[in-house]
């Protein structure tokens, strides 16, 4: 079996994207373990996965994103930019909707070769995060002692955890992510951001994910930290996230229900195929 894959990334957050539309089998979590490897596989944050929609469903593209850990995620905003871009590629249109655990999110192309991802609606009821028992998500307990002046806890279609602090940069990200990632108020585990507000139209953030480590950045953290910097007015309806790879703009307009548009840039790096050994070692292990 050949099994063709494409390196992307969007700032620095990358993918090895697999087409599955020709039929071929979902990645198990052992693939997924194996190709992340950046020694002995490929390496990646998350595995995307694309496969075909139903005939009239308003998708281009069914789009499935596993962590580097094996995981799933029903949420990638970086992800979901360059599952956009190949689509668009392919296609030779402007905008594709992708089906996604998350909802049909709906990509465009923006100025400047950048993407905009409509990512849905933020969802902030404590069940939705989930939080593991009732609590007001813009003050959840933590078990874990952190140095946040104010913590937001919202659901992107994936769980997250925004912490506001006075500097990221000193943020003690390999300690305190993993263990605020596994905290018992997230019975799902949680990525975990911290917030640093620079004025009204910029946040400097630093992430680290669930199921995969610190990132060079984080789309659908990117817009849970826009969304909270924007719910507690520290910031504007629009505002520019800076994370360790690049910037996103994120923007949430106020009409009721609206969706958070994420827009940012997507690369794509090389397309590869996996060798028979590779994939026969992953079965035999
Ligand atoms: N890098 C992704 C998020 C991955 C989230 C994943 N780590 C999870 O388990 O939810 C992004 O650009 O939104």
């Amino acid at each position: 079996m050949r099994v063709a894959f494409r390196k992307m990334h969007g700032i620095g957050n990358d993918f090895v994207v697999l087409d599955l539309r020709d039929g071929a089998p979902a990645p198990t979590p052992a693939l997924a373990r194996a190709l992340a490897d950046r020694h002995r596989g490929v390496g990646f944050d998350q595995l995307v996965t694309l496969s075909p929609a139903e005939a009239g469903s308003g998708a281009d593209a069914v789009v499935g994103f596993l962590n580097a850990d094996g995981s799933p995620s029903g949420a990638c905003g970086n992800g979901a930019r360059c599952a956009a871009l190949l689509l668009m590629e392919e296609s030779g249109r402007d905008s594709v909707a992708l089906r996604t655990e998350a909802g049909l999110l709906t990509a465009r192309r923006a100025s400047d070769g950048l993407i905009t991802v409509d990512m849905g609606p933020p969802r902030l009821g404590w069940r939705e995060v989930p939080l593991a028992f009732e609590a007001d998500v813009d003050a959840p307990p933590l078990s874990t002692p952190h140095p946040a002046t104010a913590v937001s806890a919202l659901s992107m279609g994936n769980p997250h955890c925004v912490l506001f602090v006075a500097d990221a940069e000193a943020a003690p990200l390999e300690t305190l992510g993993p263990a605020l990632e596994r905290d018992r108020l997230f019975p799902e585990r949680a990525n975990v951001e911290f917030a640093q507000v620079i004025d009204r139209g910029a946040v400097r953030a630093r992430v680290w994910e669930r199921g995969a480590g610190v990132t060079l950045a984080c789309g659908s953290g990117a817009c849970a930290v826009g969304v909270a910097a924007m719910r507690r007015g520290l910031v504007d309806r629009r505002v520019a996230v800076r994370l360790d790879g690049g910037t996103l703009t994120i923007e949430w307009p106020e009409t009721p229900g609206a969706g958070v548009l994420m827009t940012g840039p997507a690369a794509t790096v090389f397309d590869g195929e996996l060798s028979a050994g590779f994939l026969a070692g992953v079965e035999a292990a």
